[in-house]
């Protein structure tokens, strides 16, 4: 008893922190006022394109075991980051952030 850390995942550390979000500011990722978690609006063309999006987005939750909070209207995605295991911002939202920038610009 005491030593099961394994698995567990890691708020990120100010050290981490520090050295990441300007990275993430600058994609226009944003800090959630009085929660730790990411927040970023995407607009598309149409339904179509969000929903597109939308679908490279879960595909690849699934494959991490690490889903978003998002709301849907018509061609805008807002989508929250934020790992609930560990109550706050861990590494997987980084990756996470990372992919879905990336998704947005197919
Ligand atoms: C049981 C399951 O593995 C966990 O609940 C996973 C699923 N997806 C998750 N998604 C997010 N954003 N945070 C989590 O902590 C998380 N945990």
């Amino acid at each position: 008893m005491g030593f099961s850390t394994a698995g567990k995942i890691q708020s990120l550390t100010e050290e981490e922190r520090a050295h990441l979000l300007p990275l993430l500011r600058s994609a226009q990722w944003v800090e959630v006022v009085g929660r730790d978690a990411i927040y970023k609006e995407f607009i598309f063309k149409d339904f179509n394109q969000a929903f597109g999006f939308m679908s490279r987005v879960a595909l690849q939750a699934e494959k991490m075991d690490h889903h978003p909070e998002w709301f849907n209207v018509y061609n805008k995605v807002q989508i929250t980051l934020s790992t609930h295991d560990c109550g706050g911002l861990s590494q997987r939202d980084i990756t996470l952030a990372t992919f879905i920038d990336q998704a947005s610009l197919i």
